[in-house]
């Protein structure tokens, strides 16, 4: 089964599907990395934040892949807001996947009640000028501080990832990405569980003989968005990974979109502060 791959703005090609690692602890992530490897999966997303960045680059070395075959994104720590520690954080994350440059690195969350998000974004851009970063977007932006990035930066930033599964579409946000050449990754693309149960998802599921999760991603991938879908599960790292076979018909893709209520499962990023302690 071959993943299609999206064409980033500067030409970098990306894995549409990927493998999410938040909230897997540093000592359970070489195996459920390893498993997902071995399913095929080619795109791993992780975080400074994450504390498991070294099990990836470990996994990774452990699966015998060539580096390049496996796409790889991490993210700045939200206690990282200068530019010489911006510029060592980003050093950190490329020692701790071991010397190559990071494929992706975002700014994780624009934090704009505590620092100005330029200050982070013109570092990334000296990172990516260094060779530290094949391509560099951001996280949990919203319009307006894209259209700020925009203004005062050469650089487009490739993807934006923010929340967004059935329950929340990200309409706005994903029709600014498509007219300025930003991907939008879309995280938490089941809602954590929360939309599997979905009596709409469950009739779709039913009818095509497919699981919920696998219709929510399948429809995940037919918006364009790109998505790494998290799982300690070896059967539902497999069972995430198989989209490629079905496709949803107009009336279900506009059934699923139509779920939309707005909803968050995690912080909203106008307001959000927390930085690690
Ligand atoms: N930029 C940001 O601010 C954020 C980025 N992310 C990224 O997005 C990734 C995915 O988001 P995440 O928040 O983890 O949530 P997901 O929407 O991927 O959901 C993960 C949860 O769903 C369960 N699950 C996975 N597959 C299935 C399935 N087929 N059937 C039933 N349940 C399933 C998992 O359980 P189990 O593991 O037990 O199988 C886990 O509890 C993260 O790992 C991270 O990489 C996430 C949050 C914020
Ligand atoms: O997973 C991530 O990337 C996060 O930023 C999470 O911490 C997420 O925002 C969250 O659930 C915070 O409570």
């Amino acid at each position: 089964m071959t993943v299609p791959a999206i064409t980033l703005n500067n030409g970098v090609e990306i894995p549409q599907l990927g493998f999410g690692v938040f909230q897997i602890a540093p000592e359970d992530t070489v195996a459920a990395v390893s498993t997902a490897l071995s399913v095929g999966y080619r795109h791993i997303d992780t975080a400074q934040m994450y504390g498991n960045e070294r099990e990836v680059g470990e996994a990774v070395r452990q699966s015998g892949l060539p580096r390049h075959e496996v796409f790889v994104t991490s993210k700045l720590s939200n206690g990282r807001q200068e530019r010489d520690d911006i510029l060592r954080a980003v050093d950190g994350t490329v020692a701790a996947l071991g010397g190559d440059p990071v494929d992706l690195f975002l700014i994780h969350w624009p934090l704009p009640t505590l620092r100005d998000y330029l200050v982070a974004w013109h570092a990334l851009e000296e990172a990516h000028a260094g060779g530290k970063a094949r391509a560099i977007g951001v996280s949990n932006f919203q319009v307006p501080h894209l259209e700020r990035v925009l203004a005062e930066s050469r650089t487009v930033p490739a993807v934006n990832q923010i929340e967004l599964h059935p329950y929340l579409v990200q309409a706005e946000l994903r029709e600014f990405g498509h007219r300025h050449g930003i991907a939008t990754e879309a995280w938490s693309p089941i809602a954590r569980g929360k939309v599997l149960d979905d009596p709409a998802v469950g009739t779709i599921a039913d009818r095509l003989g497919r699981t919920p999760a696998q219709v929510v991603l399948r429809w995940q991938v037919q918006l364009g968005n790109i998505v790494f879908p998290k799982s300690q599960t070896p059967s539902r790292i497999a069972e995430n990974f198989s989209l490629w076979d079905f496709e949803l018909g107009a009336d279900d893709m506009a059934t699923i979109t139509a779920l939309d209520r707005g909803e968050r499962t995690g912080p909203d990023p106008d307001t959000f502060d927390r930085v690690p302690s």
